[in-house]
């Protein structure tokens, strides 16, 4: 290993190139340092051979090994681009230190990587290096006649061209056993011609299965792709909100914390009801698991104790279904300087609820155009023992833009099979109106608070049969209001109007399944429902299947991303080990000196003033195509501006793969790695 010790000498000096012929061995023998004798000859290291070493050199050879017997060439590619070498093992020290990099300009740097080949250089100890011997060290090597008229089309061209050759030789007269006999050697002897495709660098899997959805199509459930991620930003970006100052709520609340209230609240805004009680529904994290939750919570009221009503949430707990927001826990505090209750539930950022979407408007515009104004009330909030119908307010029939056919029939199938879920366990939703289904995405809605009234009315004895019969009607009129746009439209002198307007609209089928569920029969099931829209039904589940094809799609494309991390994190720990200081290979005169350079290039780029250059697609480039390893060369330039290294991509990929591979040897022979596993 004595050729690692050479920490004296630049790796490759910027000089300017000798514009005579390199001097011979001879000539530059007296310049030689006093130990050069012991040494080994760098081209041996180097190229393999030195073409010197009869004529002179002083250095020493080790005899050389038998050659091995002659291989056929390799075929040839016609016009096709020839493989690049392969670079087997790491980048060595010594390779790092050949070559003197000579750049004049930019352009000047360019065309010296393609004509190196060409160019002899003097290396830093006065030997030489001509172009064969450049690519012997690894460097690609670069046929620049081959690709000055490359194209696509004229490569496309020579492939038809010889498939016409071909068909007019052989197919011809393909009767003839010989001409058959011909073509079948002529096949054999064939080179197979490739078609180069330009190498995508961010993408190395295909993102869609031919069969899929491409994530440019907007799907009943999955918007395009761009869309999509807009949405989930936002989401994101909801979720880190937080409150505004002057709401005096708790620091802490059973275990969540960060609360932020998600209706209008404070003085001079509407208190909401929930039944008969003042409802204020939250946003917090909860410190177990920093997750965010919503927080229903029911004000001012004697609560019995929590053990009373735990079998009871144990069973709604039971309640999973992609149509219910699901319920998490509930609890009894004084945090707000009173007794309330909490239910929790799972937090879906940036949902709406139907009432808000499509009936707030409509309900704005008939208040402003009534005399007498309404009073306040309204379906969308749930008012037990009230009616819904207040008979000064218009209730703007058809009004506002119409929901889409499609979309009602998906809501109605949703909210049937959440309805059949809740019933088959026993339970009721109690209070199905427009503000209490919320919409979490494309067409996809959930019911909000089902559970909260059970857990408030505990103690009641009920009757379940009839409070399913009532889920049935609430459905019925929640059809009405949707497709109307109006929450009294199933009741009162309008009623007919609305009926008229479900016939014009939405068709027969709407029209009759609505009526049907607010009808007086009292023996009407949530399964008699669902076989009368089976077809539907149907149609729903293919868009969620379809929409299961879309979200893998996006997920393939995002698994790349892996890739880059686990990159970064091997540079991570092989750049600025403190332990390795002074070992030789890692210091400026190593292999590995090549690693710390390409982190510089990467993510210490400076502008012509010096300042940061913060360019994330730079980055993000430089890590593919170091992932994909490709033959395209870089110059990376040191710290002090003195030296500068031509290499392409994958060599820099031999040196880390080389340096992570010493490190995984290092950290396994080591006790202490084992301890810590
Ligand atoms: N699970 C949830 N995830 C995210 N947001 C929710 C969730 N549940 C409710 N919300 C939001 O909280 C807000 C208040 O909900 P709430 O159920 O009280 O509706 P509301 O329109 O205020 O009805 P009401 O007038 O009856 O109080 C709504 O904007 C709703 O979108």
């Amino acid at each position: 290993m004595s050729y690692f010790v050479r920490a004296q000498s630049t790796p490759v000096k910027i000089a300017r190139p000798p514009t005579t012929e390199p001097e011979s061995p001879k000539q530059s023998a007296g310049q030689t340092r006093k130990d050069s004798v012991q040494r080994q000859c760098r081209n041996i290291v180097i190229y393999g051979h030195c073409k010197y070493q009869d004529k002179g050199c002083i250095y020493y050879h080790p005899p050389t090994e038998p050659e091995p017997p002659a291989q056929a060439p390799p075929p040839s590619t016609g016009g096709t681009r020839p493989e690049s070498p392969v670079v087997t093992g790491t980048l060595s020290a010594q390779a790092v230190n050949a070559p003197v990099f000579v750049p004049k300009s930019a352009s000047a740097i360019a065309a010296g990587i393609a004509s190196a080949a060409s160019t002899p250089a003097a290396t830093t100890d006065g030997s030489t290096y001509d172009g064969a011997s450049q690519s012997e060290m690894g460097y690609q090597e670069y046929d620049q006649s081959g690709y000055e008229n490359y194209t696509e089309d004229s490569q496309m061209e020579g492939v038809t061209q010889k498939m016409e050759d071909l068909s007019t030789q052989y197919y011809g007269d393909y009767s003839d056993a010989a001409a058959a006999a011909a073509a079948a050697a002529y096949y054999a002897a064939a080179p197979p011609v490739f078609l180069r495709q330009p190498l995508n660098y961010h993408l190395y899997t295909p993102t869609a299965y031919p069969d899929f959805q491409p994530s440019t199509v907007n799907t009943h459930f999955v918007p395009p792709s761009a869309d999509l991620r807009q949405t989930l930003q936002e989401r994101s970006e909801t979720i880190r909100g937080i409150a505004p100052p002057g709401l005096n709520l708790p620091e802490e609340l059973q275990g969540y914390h960060t609360l932020v209230p998600l209706e209008p609240t404070g003085p001079g805004t509407e208190r909401r009801k929930f039944g008969n009680w003042y409802c204020t529904v939250y946003r917090a994290i909860k410190a177990s698991d920093g997750l965010p939750y919503v927080l229903r919570r029911i004000e001012s009221k004697s609560f019995s104790e929590p053990q009373r009503y735990a079998p009871l949430l144990t069973s709604l707990d039971r309640l999973s279904h992609p149509g219910i927001v699901s319920l998490k826990e509930a609890f009894t505090t004084r945090s707000f300087d009173d007794n309330s209750l909490v239910v929790v539930y799972a937090y879906h950022p940036n949902a709406k609820t139907l009432y808000d979407t499509y009936l707030k408007q409509n309900k704005q515009t008939s208040s402003t155009s009534t005399t007498t104004g309404s009073t306040g009330s309204r379906f969308g909030r749930y008012q037990s023992g009230t009616t819904h119908y207040t008979p000064q307010a218009s209730p703007a029939i058809g009004q506002g833009p119409a929901i889409p056919e499609r979309t009602i029939w998906s809501y109605i199938v949703q909210i049937a099979t959440a309805i059949k879920r809740v019933h088959e366990a026993g339970h009721a939703l109690r209070g199905l109106d427009a503000s209490k289904v919320i919409i979490t995405g494309q067409n996809r809605i959930r019911i909000s608070a089902c559970g909260t009234m059970d857990v408030l009315m505990h103690d009641v004895p009920q009757d379940i049969h009839l409070m399913q019969q009532e889920d049935l009607t609430q459905f019925g009129r929640l059809i009405f209001a949707l497709c109307c746009g109006s929450t009294n439209a199933s009741s009162g002198p309008h009623f007919q109007k609305s009926v008229d307007h479900l016939l014009r609209v939405y068709g027969q089928e709407i029209k009759s399944l609505a009526l049907w569920l607010i009808s007086k029969q009292t023996m009407k099931s949530i399964d008699q429902v669902l076989d009368s829209i089976r077809h539907r039904v149907l149609l729903e589940q293919e868009e969620a299947l379809l929409a299961v094809d879309r979200l893998e799609v996006e997920l393939q494309s995002e698994l790349e991303n892996a890739r880059l991390v686990r990159l970064m994190t091997k540079l991570g720990f092989i750049n600025e080990r403190p332990e390795f200081a002074r070992e030789p290979r890692w210091s400026e005169t190593g292999d590995r000196y090549i690693i710390k350079l390409f982190r510089d290039y990467v993510f210490h780029q400076v502008d012509e003033h010096g300042n940061p250059v913060l360019d994330m697609s730079h980055v993000l480039t430089c890590l593919n195509k170091l992932d994909a390893g490709t033959d395209e060369k870089l110059m990376l330039v040191a710290r002090d501006e003195q030296s500068c290294l031509v290499v392409s991509y994958k060599e820099v990929k031999n040196c880390i793969e080389g340096a992570f591979g010493d490190l995984a040897k290092a950290a396994i022979a080591s006790p202490a790695a084992y301890k810590h596993r």
